[in-house]
């Protein structure tokens, strides 16, 4: 953990009202929800968890383009809904495996079906999808469905 991080978690009486300046946010007691968290360092553990988000989803990006080489190779298909099914089975069981439950089962397979758009897009012919390139022309449109559990 760096220096700047650690200050965020040792913050002084000038940073909480430096802090409750720019969020608009009432005295010190007041916005404390139980833990002593405030915006500030709600926002720096987001920025953390995306660290290791974005790298995971590079990750899988990567795992999706050798596969895509392997379907490429083999004239299969790319869309291949009964392996997304899997995966949208295996990410509502995890979401609602935690405590306290956070993401609903539509919630979690809405972000996974985005995501799994991008990937589709990775394992289109290169002509279609190279790295680098906008790729939110996805095969399958993105419909998301209604927010209910
Ligand atoms: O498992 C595959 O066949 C993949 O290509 C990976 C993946 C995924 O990203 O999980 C991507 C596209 C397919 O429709 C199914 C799953």
């Amino acid at each position: 953990m760096n220096t700047a991080r650690n200050f965020y978690h040792r913050p002084t009486e000038t940073t909480f009202a430096r802090r409750r300046a720019r969020h608009h946010i009432g005295s010190r007691e007041g916005s404390e929800a139980g833990d002593g968290m405030e915006i500030a360092d709600w926002r720096n553990k987001i920025d953390e968890l995306d660290e290791q988000i974005v790298a995971l989803l590079c990750e899988r990006a990567a795992a999706a383009i050798e596969i895509g080489k392997l379907k490429a190779q083999a004239a299969s298909p790319v869309y291949e809904p009964k392996r997304e099914q899997v995966v949208y089975d295996r990410a509502r069981a995890k979401a609602a495996s935690r405590q306290p439950e956070s993401l609903s089962g539509t919630q979690i397979q809405d972000i996974y079906e985005r995501i799994m758009d991008v990937m589709r897009s990775l394992q289109k012919p290169a002509d279609t999808a190279q790295a680098g390139e906008d790729k939110r022309h996805p095969q399958q449109p993105y419909i998301p469905r209604q927010n209910q559990r």
